[in-house]
């Protein structure tokens, strides 16, 4: 049996199957802003994103993710901590199952309610799946939602989770602008880290934006609708879909902001 975020078979118990899920530099963590250091040498991210390389949404039976082309260098990340170019490959989230909880990161130990991640990998290597396994393979940027209005930018993601409401069920998502689910500043913390699911490998650096995005209370309940169960199996709510932060063991937090 696979892994999952309940009592059987979650982050406490990833380790059995994936040792390195103790390793030395595992996400997400605590971000304690007051001791990160400011680097005056990063760069500003810079974002370029093609909407008409959307391609489909799918429930993975672990989140929902919103997977893009990603044959061609026309949807990349660029600057910030890293050097090089970096294909945008998919976005998805974690979630809590109320208001309280849902984000994998922390900044000051306080939790958001969801939270968004930007999958990039490095075009140095051919595809996703070779730069997955590299200590600079992924960058992800992470973004914290928090309660307030109703983000109309989420809407369409949204809508579609009706669609993708098992595991394994997809659909089309054509024409999305990613950049739309970004922040006004884009300020951040970086920091090098891993996958925080299975297989947890230690190839990403993390850009997580000081500034949230806003959701409302009642499109969270909308991310709450969708499940971690087949089609035909007892329906098991997708909520609490995140790992707890994991010890820092010596790594600098850099900050790109004073
Ligand atoms: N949550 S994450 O962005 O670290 C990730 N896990 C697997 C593929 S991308
Ligand atoms: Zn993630």
């Amino acid at each position: 049996h696979g892994w999952g975020y309940g009592a059987t078979d979650g982050p406490d118990k990833w380790a059995e199957n994936f040792p390195i899920a103790n390793g030395p530099r595992q996400s997400p963590i605590n971000i304690v802003p007051k001791e990160a250091q400011y680097d005056f040498s990063l760069k500003a991210l810079k974002l370029k994103y093609d909407p008409s390389n959307a391609k489909g949404i799918l429930n993975n039976g672990h989140s929902f993710q919103v997977d893009f082309v990603d044959d061609t260098n026309s949807s990349t990340l660029t600057g910030g901590p890293i050097s090089g170019t970096y294909r945008l490959r998919q976005f998805h989230f974690h979630w809590g199952g109320t208001d309280d909880r849902g984000s994998e990161h922390t900044v000051n130990g306080i939790n958001f309610p969801c939270e968004l991640h930007l999958v990039h990998w490095n075009t140095k290597y051919p595809s996703f799946g070779e730069a997955a396994d590299k200590p600079d393979g992924l960058a992800v940027v992470g973004v914290f939602l928090k309660i307030g209005a109703a983000n109309p930018r989420l809407q369409k993601v949204l809508d579609a989770l009706d669609a993708i409401k098992n595991k394994g069920k997809q659909t089309t998502f054509a024409n999305f602008d990613a950049k739309s689910l970004l922040p006004g500043s884009l300020d951040y913390w970086t920091y090098d880290g891993s996958l925080t699911t299975p297989p947890l490998l230690e190839s990403v650096t993390w850009i997580v934006l000081k500034e949230p995005i806003s959701v409302s209370s009642a499109q969270m309940v909308k991310f709450r609708k969708l499940l971690f169960s087949g089609e035909g199996e007892t329906p098991c709510c997708m909520v609490d879909n995140y790992r707890p932060p994991q010890p820092l063991k010596g790594r600098q937090v850099r900050a790109s902001f004073k």
